[in-house]
């Protein structure tokens, strides 16, 4: 299956667990995948029959300043069911990067996937 990519978007949110990291916002590196088939897009020169990456990209962002969570878990979970629900994404992978968390590390995160992946077949 082919993919819209989305890579090192920086979203500025509320998120961590301790009291001083409740009190400011913190970037986050978002990396997105979103499985999708290309072919009637590009046949037809049509953005609408894709996946719009500046109008996710946009999204993303608006979802990070909307929500303030403890984890970076639940922002990767609760991203990923928002974006699979509002734009028919049925598999996606999504990589969260905290950098700065841990000073000597250059970035920590978290990396799911979600949804059924449907391989299309070469010859189609
Ligand atoms: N697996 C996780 N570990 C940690 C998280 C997290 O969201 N997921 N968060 C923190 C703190 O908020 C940390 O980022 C502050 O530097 C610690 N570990």
């Amino acid at each position: 299956m082919d993919r819209v990519l989305i890579e090192s978007l920086g979203v500025d949110t509320v998120i961590g667990v301790y009291d001083w990291e409740r009190r400011i916002t913190q970037r986050l590196l978002l990396d997105l995948e979103l499985a999708t088939d290309i072919r009637l897009a590009a046949a037809n020169d049509d953005l609408n029959q894709t996946l719009d990456y500046a109008a996710i990209s946009d999204r993303c962002t608006r979802f990070a300043t909307d929500h303030a969570f403890l984890l970076v878990e639940t922002f990767a979970e609760r991203l990923a069911e928002m974006l699979r629900d509002e734009f028919a994404v049925a598999w996606l992978r999504l990589t969260v990067r905290k950098p700065g968390a841990v000073p000597s590390a250059h970035a920590v995160g978290i990396r799911i996937e979600r949804g059924t992946l449907v391989e299309s077949n070469a010859c189609d």
